[in-house]
């Protein structure tokens, strides 16, 4: 990926970080349309035999279904909009994506668990590749088996962050809750998702 020039240097990861991606007034258009445009849903998921709604908003686009943490979401069909994202950012990378999460943080309240992106579905080493818009929010980064966090970044409006190799088989991430004020932010990581027998 010779467009990133600044990985990071945590053991088995390979991360990139591109704060300043796009043309401002494109991610701006971008984000303002997505917060309108998409039909956003609040699943619940089943913990410890009981039902929680997900902390976040989200929305799932792919040529296949894709599910995690017990929730399927079945596949919808691209929209305009976001196959011109997709094909920004699989120039960027130089490799298809075939299925994008949308996540829409509201507020400081809303958040995303510790987990690794390692879904049968995704294949063995998975390429996430992960825009950021609108406020920023802290992406915190810990090994497998440990509880310290071992890196943090804050993920801007606009840029894109990389995890690809054996990142998901040894590191786990999540975005926490603030009591800092937030801007609503939007998070869309593209994947290949290989559909399953
Ligand atoms: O919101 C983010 O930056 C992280 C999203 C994420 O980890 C995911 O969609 O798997
Ligand atoms: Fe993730």
């Amino acid at each position: 990926m010779p467009l990133f020039d600044a990985p990071f240097d945590l053991p088995d990861a390979k991360l990139h970080y591109l704060p300043t991606w796009l043309d401002g007034a494109i991610v701006d258009r971008w984000l303002a349309r997505l917060l309108v445009e998409t039909p956003w849903e609040q699943p619940q998921v089943r913990l410890y035999g009981r039902l929680h709604l997900v902390p976040r908003q989200v929305a799932w686009y792919g040529d296949a279904a894709y599910g995690y943490s017990g929730l399927t979401h079945p596949p919808q069909s691209w929209t305009p909009l976001l196959v011109e994202i997709r094909a920004a950012l699989e120039a960027l990378v130089g490799q298809p994506l075939n299925g994008v999460l949308l996540n829409h943080y509201r507020d400081g309240r809303d958040s995303m668990g510790w987990h690794s992106d390692d879904e049968a579905e995704l294949g063995r080493d998975p390429l996430i590749v992960s825009l950021s818009l609108g406020g920023t929010r802290r992406f915190d980064l810990r090994r497998v088996g440990q509880t310290r966090i071992g890196h943090s970044l804050l993920l801007e409006h606009g840029s894109v962050l990389v995890m690809a190799g054996a990142t998901q088989h040894h590191w786990q991430h999540r975005v926490a809750k603030t009591r800092k004020p937030c801007a609503p932010r939007l998070n869309l990581t593209f994947r290949q998702v290989h559909p399953q027998p």
